[in-house]
């Protein structure tokens, strides 16, 4: 019999445009190569450098819609004016079979997940500042100027729904971010213990 502490843990990672998702997160697949990262799909233009199936699934919109209508999405959200959404199965799959998965996804989608995951692990990564933020933005020269200003007016939004998160984790220095979240994720394997089924069998015999 399987119980919530044999399977995987799920967790989220948000955080406005920019903030550093991408860079602490290619960071913790050296630190720690046994999570898993969920491939989301999305309708946006590959930027240079991306390769499709690695950073995104790159798809049109008819092609997006027939995932949505055919159920295959875990969640999916519209962010400035594309689509965004997670593969269901692989994220089934990877935490049924023990192992941990992150979705780095965007704060409408987050809480979608959070509703039926309320388990999951939902972590914010916050940027140290606002000028710092927009000067990320700018410096990664990805975006256009309409583009960055749509993506700052959205993290403004974003930030607001911190609350809703269980960890805050400042973007001060990568390395910084990624022991935090290591601790997190360590931290939320040992609150699971307590429920494991030899914990209960101990009890039992205690009584
Ligand atoms: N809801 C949802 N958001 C996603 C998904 N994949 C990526 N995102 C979010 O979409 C937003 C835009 O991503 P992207 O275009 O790569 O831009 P970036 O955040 O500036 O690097 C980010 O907040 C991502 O976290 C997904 O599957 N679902
Ligand atoms: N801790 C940090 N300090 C300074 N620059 C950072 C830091 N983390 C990320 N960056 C830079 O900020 C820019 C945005 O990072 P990126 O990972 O693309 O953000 P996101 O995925 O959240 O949109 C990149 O140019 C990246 O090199």
């Amino acid at each position: 019999m399987t119980s919530n502490a044999d399977k995987g843990l799920l967790i989220v990672l948000s955080g406005p445009s920019g903030v550093g998702k991408g860079t602490v997160c290619s960071m913790l697949r050296t630190l720690a190569p046994e999570l898993v990262y969920s491939v989301s799909a999305t309708t946006r233009n590959p930027r240079v450098g991306e390769t499709d199936g690695v950073n995104y699934f790159f798809k049109s919109k008819e092609q997006f819609r027939s995932m949505i209508e055919k159920d295959e999405l875990l969640e999916y959200a519209e962010y400035v004016g594309q689509y965004y959404g997670t593969p269901r199965s692989f994220v089934a799959d990877t935490i049924r079979a023990g192992k941990d998965i992150i979705l780095e996804i965007e704060v409408q989608g987050a809480m979608k997940v959070k509703q039926r995951f309320p388990d999951g692990v939902f972590i914010f990564l916050m940027p140290p500042s606002l000028d710092e933020l927009r000067s990320r933005i700018e410096n990664r020269g990805t975006e256009t100027d309409e583009s960055i200003r749509n993506r700052l007016s959205v993290a403004v939004d974003e930030i607001r729904l911190l609350e809703h998160y269980d960890y805050a984790v400042v973007n001060d220095r990568v390395e910084s971010a990624c022991e935090r979240i290591q601790s997190i994720i360590t931290a939320e394997h040992c609150k699971r213990e307590r429920i494991m089924p030899y914990v209960k069998s101990w009890m039992e015999e205690v009584r």
